[in-house]
C-alpha cells in the first residue's frame, strides 16, 4: 500500500527539506484559470498539488486531476472532504480520520461504506491522521464535520490527539485551522507534534503570505499547504514557495 509519493515524503523530512503543496479546489477553477496557475505553480516549483474541498459541488474533480497531471510530474493527492472525491487518475489519496473530533462517521463511518472502492481504485493510500484546529472563526470544514475543533491554544492536545493517531498507524498527520482561517495553527502548536511525532506533519489553512508559510516550516512543518489565498492572488506563488523552500533543518 505504501509508496512512491509517501516515500518522497519521508525523504524529504528525512532530508530536513520542507515541501509546499498547493491546494486546488474543484470548485474554484476553470479550465482557463488552471493552465494559468499550473504555469505560475510549476515555475515556482510547487512539490505537490492536493485537490479537494470540504465540501464539492460540481463534477470537475476527473478533468481537474487530469488537466493538473498534464502539465506537471509531481504528485497529485487527493485531500477528500468526503469518498465522493475520488478520482483513479490521481497518483495518492490522503486517507483522513478525523481524529481531533468525535464523529464516528469520519473517523471511520465513511470508510467503510467507501473501503471497495478506494481499494480498486489503485491510488497510493496514505492513511492521515486529520485534526482540526479553531482557526478564530467556523470554517467549510469545521462546520462539515460537525465536530469541535481543538482550541487554537492548547497545544497539548494536539499533540496527545497526534501521538495516539501515529500509534494507531497513520502515516501522516495534518494539523488544519481549515480554509480561510483567520489565524493559521500556532507556531507553539506545530513545534510540539513536530517535535514528537515521526511521521510527516503536514499544515494548513489561514496560511496567506510568505511570512506565515515561513515561521510554519521554522517550527517543524515538513509539508506546508496553500489553497484560499493564492486562490485569491496567484501571484504569490513564487515568494510562498521561496520562503518553504528557504528553510532547511539539519
Ligand atoms: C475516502 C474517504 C474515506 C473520505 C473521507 C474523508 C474524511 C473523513 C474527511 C474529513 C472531513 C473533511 C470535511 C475534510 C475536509 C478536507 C479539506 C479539503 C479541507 C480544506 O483544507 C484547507 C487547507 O488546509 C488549506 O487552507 P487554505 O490555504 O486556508 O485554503
Ligand atoms: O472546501 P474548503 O474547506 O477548502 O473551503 P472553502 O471552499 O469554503 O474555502
Ligand atoms: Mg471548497
Amino acid at each position: 500500500m505504501q509508496g512512491l509519493v509517501y516515500e518522497s515524503l519521508q525523504e524529504k523530512k528525512n532530508r530536513g527539506a520542507k515541501a509546499f503543496a498547493l491546494l486546488i479546489d474543484p470548485d474554484k477553477v476553470t479550465p482557463a484559470s488552471l493552465d494559468e496557475l499550473m504555469g505560475l505553480a510549476e515555475a515556482a516549483g510547487v512539490d505537490l498539488y492536493f485537490v479537494g474541498g470540504s465540501l464539492v459541488v460540481t463534477d470537475n474533480l476527473d478533468n481537474c486531476v487530469l488537466q493538473i497531471k498534464a502539465r506537471t510530474r509531481k504528485p497529485v493527492i487527493l485531500f477528500p472532504g468526503s469518498p465522493s472525491q475520488l478520482s483513479r487518475h490521481a497518483d495518492a489519496l490522503l486517507y483522513l480520520s478525523l481524529i481531533s473530533g468525535r464523529n464516528p462517521e469520519l473517523l471511520i463511518g465513511q470508510h467503510v461504506i467507501s473501503a471497495p472502492f478506494v481499494k480498486k481504485s489503485g491510488l497510493e493510500i496514505m492513511p492521515t491522521g486529520y485534526c482540526v484546529i479553531d482557526g478564530g472563526a467556523p470554517t467549510t470544514v469545521s462546520y462539515i464535520s460537525n465536530a469541535a475543533p481543538i482550541p487554537h491554544d492548547k497545544a497539548d492536545i494536539a499533540l496527545c490527539t497526534a501521538l495516539a493517531g501515529e500509534m494507531l498507524g497513520m502515516k501522516l498527520i495534518y494539523l488544519d485551522a481549515g480554509s480561510g482561517a483567520r489565524r493559521p495553527v500556532s507556531s507553539d502548536m506545530i513545534r510540539a507534534v513536530s517535535g514528537q511525532v515521526e511521521v510527516p506533519v503536514i499544515v494548513g489553512g489561514g496560511i496567506r503570505d510568505a511570512e506565515a508559510a515561513h515561521a510554519a516550516c521554522r517550527a517543524g512543518a515538513d509539508v506546508v499547504v496553500v489553497g484560499n489565498a493564492i486562490e485569491k492572488d496567484p501571484s504569490i506563488i513564487q515568494e510562498i514557495a521561496n520562503a518553504i523552500h528557504g528553510v532547511t533543518v539539519a
